[in-house]
């Protein structure tokens, strides 16, 4: 099978059955080969048809006379690909978008109906050609938004409750595009500059990104990440600029005792490594074991020494009897910083799924501060931006641990940058151009404080 739209519909019905969407994507993706364009339009329709559900349901609400989730589920997929083209594909032309989901009806049992498709996706390229919106939007901000940018109404409120209007729609804009690439450069095997070069040379774009000094962010198509230059020498790893910030963040020194407790792919623990020199001793903890192979696979790649792994629930660990200088909890969050990169976990995700996580990373982060050493240092990171899962964290850590402090970053470019009044670091995708983070360094006191 070589029709993109057909593998795309086939991995959308995989979806709605409860497969991730990047799973059945490279799932679909695995059965055929086809040329990069078509690969290309394949993920643009099975994520863009995901991510923008909401709208395209809307659009089915406003355009037929069932609503989209009395249609069968099948029609429904059918009819989401065609919109899906119609409404955010300018590349495609409007005859062709239609034609294609017509047959795609044609083909998958729907043949009764394709005067049906072919009429509501005719019906859509009119209301398009008069109105410079042709979706019906509710009153309410917060329904408008969601439906328009297609989030679920919590997390619009989420986002309406920290920011005005008009900068939350810039986020939701932020996180409907299609994600960049940043490398973290490994400066105990190359310089910046060298991969710069060589990327270059290979015809790949990069640019620097401010403020954040080792990452380079890949500019354009790159084709599969692992064949490009450095990356079985180790020179680079991939990590979103936000995310090696929190290495910063850390600043770990050569010859400590660093605890990563929640550390598996191993991006941050790799990185504490490299700014440590690979002197020293890492503790890498996770309870997920295949999560640890791999980090334990970019540690070789990229020639470091000191890490070392433990197995297991952070939350209790009686073997675990080691002390850090300093202690990185970059804890399992809802995600909500990273959107962008998951087409479906805006769906996945709930107000109970969040409410259950604060539980779980209030519990690690009063465990894991244990293996703290008197005087040292505890970093807590998530990449999610709901204030349950960070500011309400820390404050209930800190109300109930009077030993521990916020301690603001130590390097300038971080707390000029990224600083909030309150100490902890918030990275908002629209300011920043990365992904969403929060971070907070906290110090323990000394035994004679
Ligand atoms: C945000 S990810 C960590 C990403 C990692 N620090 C990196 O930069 O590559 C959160 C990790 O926490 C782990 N995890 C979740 N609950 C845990 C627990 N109770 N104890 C230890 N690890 C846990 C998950 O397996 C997952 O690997």
């Amino acid at each position: 099978m070589t029709n993109p739209r057909q593998i795309a519909f086939n991995a959308l019905r995989d979806v709605h059955k409860g497969a991730y969407a990047d799973v059945a994507l490279n799932r679909a993706l695995q059965k055929v080969t086809l040329p990069n364009h078509d690969r290309r339009l394949l993920t643009e329709l099975v994520y863009g048809s995901v991510r923008r559900q909401r709208t395209l349901d809307a659009l089915i609400d406003q355009l037929a006379t069932k609503k989209s989730h009395q249609q069968p589920k099948d029609l429904r997929s059918i009819l989401h690909l065609g919109l899906y083209q119609l409404r955010y594909q300018e590349r495609i032309p409007a005859s062709a978008a239609v034609n294609t989901t017509v047959q795609l009806a044609k083909e998958n049992g729907f043949s009764g109906l394709t005067g049906f498709v072919n009429g509501l996706l005719r019906q859509y390229i009119r209301l398009a050609e008069k109105l410079p919106e042709p979706l019906k939007l509710p009153e309410n901000p917060v329904e408008r938004l969601g439906i328009l940018h297609s989030f679920p109404d919590w997390i619009i409120q989420v986002w309406l409750d920290q920011l005005d209007l008009v900068e939350t729609e810039n986020l939701c804009d932020w996180m409907n595009q299609t994600p960049t690439i940043d490398l973290r450069i490994n400066p105990l095997r190359t310089s910046i500059e060298e991969v710069e070069t060589a990327l270059e040379s290979a015809g790949i774009l990069t640019r620097r990104v401010n403020n954040c000094p080792q990452a380079l962010r890949l500019i354009g198509s790159t084709g599969a990440i692992q064949n490009l230059p450095g990356f079985n020498e180790g020179w680079w790893s991939v990590q979103d600029a936000s995310a090696q910030l929190v290495g910063y963040l850390l600043h770990p020194q050569a010859g400590e005792v660093v605890i990563d407790a929640c550390a598996a792919p191993g991006g941050k623990t790799t990185h504490i490594a490299e700014l440590m020199g690979d002197e020293g001793e890492i503790w890498a903890c996770d309870r997920t074991a295949s999560r640890l192979r791999k980090l334990k696979e970019n540690a070789q790649r990229l020639h470091l020494q000191s890490i070392q792994i433990c197995t297991g629930d952070s939350r209790n660990l009686p073997q675990f009897n080691h002390r850090g200088d300093r202690l990185l909890l970059d804890a399992p969050c809802s995600g909500l910083g990273t959107l962008h990169r998951h087409a479906d976990a805006r769906w996945r995700q709930t107000l109970e799924s969040v409410q259950e996580l604060s539980i779980l990373q209030t519990e690690l982060i009063s465990q894991t501060s244990q293996f703290v050493k008197p005087g040292g240092v505890l970093v807590y990171a998530t990449c999610t931006l709901h204030p349950a899962e960070n500011e309400g964290v820390i404050s209930t850590f800190l109300a109930n641990h009077p030993q521990w402090q916020i301690y603001p970053p130590s390097a300038d470019f971080l707390d000029s940058a990224y600083s909030t009044p309150q100490g902890w670091l918030k990275v908002w995708p629209h300011r920043q151009n990365m992904d969403g983070f929060f971070m907070v360094r906290l110090r323990k006191t000394n035994d004679s404080e």
